[in-house]
């Protein structure tokens, strides 16, 4: 508000000689408070008040020069009203901006102003307190309260016509505005009231330097308590998806819908970009991204690892918002040769685990022949020596069990014993199988049998499988005690007491040129023949007892042979030697309901078995309905057992059937 606004306007001039009297009825008339003074050339030269004209009056003055007041000050009429000063002066004449007086403005007029300016600012802090979103609550010195606005009554449940003039205590609970007046200063605090949840800012209100009041702030947080507490969790799932996408052992990566990259860990970078050229690496990643935006499905992509010729298996995955809107698009990349590792080092504890568990059968080796007798005592002596065993003879006599012997007779007993069929294991895999593979990183190689071994007995059976260009590196392990992973040029000591076995004359596989004349002599330090089990009749008595008493327990049934039939199976040329000895007795337990076999029968299941050739051209008949799983599964025992009861060798088998050597071993021990 400026003077111009509320000023007097110059209607009137006195002059220094009127009669006091006639002004002051003349101010009166017309309510202005009082007047400027002129001279007679019409010059300023004071002005007066009521207060001037009742002196003059009292005094008995007639003239107005008498009691005009000649010091004065004028002021522009665009002067802000707030900054007059009436301490001095009772009334300013006025000036415009051509310097022309253009009225005056009195102390009445001043303070009629300021009381409108007052009212006009309080109704502005009314709305202001009233309409502020947070409850603002006052109380003065004894605790009463002197304002509450609407959110306060709202949060207190009260009213501003109940709660004004009431002591504090009697209307909200948390005190804490008595302790502002009890200290003087101001605090903040956080509370809850029910299941709500307020922030208050507790202030002292001081006019000038002496207190008279507190005045408190209250903020209903609890809404902010929960948002806050929302992305308390969502930091820690972040913080979880971190550690996730960190310690993955897959490249993961996350785009935009664009392909820019939002989040990638160092897996990614190491097994995806590292198999990328420069340009690739700006571009090869977009097209799989514009895919799976537009097609909104998952995109799978297999790409060769070109560090380790293994294979990359690529997905990008598509992250839908809750509109099924796709925001982001997550690529993992796995490095197939991880997978590869994983499942070999599977298949290795299988196989040692199936040596332990074949180590805990039940069954006592047989010995009652005088041959079979004088090789037990020959093994306890080579037992007892770290020396090379090459244990010969035709396929299953028993190499195994003895190998299983010599490892319990010696002081590697307790520990590994790690029995390899060279014959099982396909060709392209030996060198991997035997000596371990580096892989890349530490992390993505494996350790081959010999490092499985280490400490304890290796057990190489049909060693005259290894084929030659292997021949050289078995040689040098066996010579050096060392071996080297392939890719590795660091030699790992290994302490192997090696037993090998062969159902081949190897003698005649060097004369061939198949077999390294250095390493027959390297590994053929105490030859131990077998003999096949028609050369010891002696022991078809003792093991046809051992494994009646076996399958007797298996099929909770028991067959008894007679002599005849003992007479008649030693009389059988046994060309599978033990093994097929089992077979014959599991195969009398499994079709015969009778108690007692008879020769005719043992005779037929024997010659059944020479005839095998004609069962090659038996068809499979299927007499009951199975899940389809389980036939397929039966189907192929049938097709691997009909195969193996000719042929001598998994690698013979899996020629047959058109599979690896390793497909028919895995198959035949799930089929076990
Ligand atoms: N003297 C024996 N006493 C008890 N069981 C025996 C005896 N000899 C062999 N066997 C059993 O006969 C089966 C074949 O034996 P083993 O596997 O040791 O023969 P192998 O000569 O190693 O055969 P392959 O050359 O086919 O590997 C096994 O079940 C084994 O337990």
């Amino acid at each position: 508000m400026i003077v111009k606004e509320v000023m007097k306007k110059n209607l009137v001039k006195y002059y220094a000689n009127d009669c006091i009297l006639k002004v002051t009825s003349d101010v009166m008339e017309r309510d202005v408070e009082g007047g400027l003074v002129y001279n007679e050339s019409d010059e300023l030269v004071g002005w007066f008040t009521y207060k001037e004209l009742l002196n003059g009056i009292i005094q008995n003055y007639t003239e107005l020069d008498e009691v005009c007041i000649r010091d004065y000050l004028l002021i522009d009429e665009n002067s802000a009203i707030k900054n007059l000063d009436f301490t001095t002066y009772g009334l300013f004449p006025v000036l415009n901006v051509e310097e022309k007086i253009t009225g005056f403005i009195t102390r009445g007029v001043y303070l009629n102003a300021v009381a409108r300016l007052s009212q006009i600012e309080k109704n502005r802090l009314d709305a202001i307190f009233n309409s502020a979103h947070n409850g603002i609550l006052s109380i003065d010195l004894e605790g009463r309260i002197t304002a509450i606005n609407p959110p306060a009554e709202r949060m207190a449940l009260t009213t501003k016509e109940k709660a004004l003039g009431k002591f504090l205590n009697e209307v909200v609970i948390p005190s804490g505005l008595l302790n502002v007046i009890r200290t003087g200063r101001g605090h903040t605090e956080k509370y809850k009231v029910g299941n709500r949840m307020y922030l208050a800012h507790r202030s002292p209100i001081y006019d000038g330097k002496s207190l008279i009041g507190a005045v408190g702030v209250f903020q209903d947080i609890s809404e902010i308590e929960i948002v806050s507490s929302e992305l308390d969790s969502v930091k820690q799932l972040v913080n979880e998806m971190d550690t996730i996408i960190n310690n993955s052992s897959d490249g993961i990566c996350i785009t935009d819908t664009k392909g820019n990259i939002i989040n990638r860990n160092i897996k990614f970078d190491d097994i995806y970009y590292g198999n990328l050229s420069e340009e690739e690496k700006n571009n090869g990643f977009h097209t799989m991204i514009e895919q799976v935006v537009e097609e909104g499905t998952r995109y799978n992509l297999m790409e060769t690892n070109i560090r380790n010729n293994s294979s990359l298996i690529i997905s990008a995955i598509p992250v839908k918002n809750s509109d099924n809107k796709i925001e982001r698009i997550v690529v993992s990349v796995k490095d197939v040769a991880e997978i590869d590792n994983l499942r070999r080092e599977l298949e290795k504890t299988q196989f040692i685990l199936k040596n332990m568990q074949d180590e805990l059968g039940e069954k006592e080796f047989v010995a009652s022949s005088q041959s079979m007798k004088d090789l037990i005592l020959k093994i306890d002596q080579v037992a007892k020596v770290d020396v090379t065993v090459l244990l010969t003879g035709e396929r299953g006599v028993g190499k195994n069990e003895l190998a299983s012997l010599i490892k319990e007779s010696s002081s590697r007993k307790n520990k590994p014993f790690i029995k390899v069929n060279c014959d099982a294991i396909p060709e392209d895999l030996m060198e991997a199988e035997l000596f371990g593979r580096l892989n890349g990183t530490e992390e993505n190689g494996y350790a081959g049998f010999f490092e499985h071994a280490d400490g304890g007995t290796l057990f190489l059976d049909e060693v005259g499988k290894i084929p030659l260009h292997l021949q050289v590196k078995l040689l040098k392990v066996l010579q050096e005690q060392k071996v080297n992973r392939i890719g590795s040029k660091e030699s790992i000591e290994v302490d192997v007491r090696i037993i090998a076995a062969s159902s081949e004359d190897l003698l005649r596989l060097v004369k061939e040129g198949t077999f390294r004349e250095d390493l027959f002599y390297r590994i053929n330090v105490i030859p131990l023949e077998i003999p096949p089990l028609r050369e010891r009749l002696e022991d078809i008595p003792l093991l046809i007892e051992e494994y009646s008493n076996l399958f007797a327990n298996k099929y909770k049934k028991r067959i008894d042979f007679s002599s005849e039939i003992i007479e008649t199976m030693k009389n059988y040329e046994w060309p599978g030697n033990v093994r097929e000895l089992i077979n014959i007795l599991e195969r009398v337990y499994v079709t015969s309901s009778e108690k007692e076999i008879t020769v005719e029968s043992m005779k037929y299941i024997m010659g059944e078995r020479e005839k095998l050739d004609l069962a090659h051209q038996k068809p499979f008949i299927i007499n009951k309905v199975m899940p389809l799983k389980q036939a397929v599964e039966e189907f192929e025992r049938e097709l691997i057992a009909k195969v193996g009861e000719t042929e001598n060798s998994y690698r013979k088998i899996a020629k047959i059937l058109e599979v690896s050597p390793s497909t028919v071993m895995r198959k035949s021990k799930k089929l076990d």
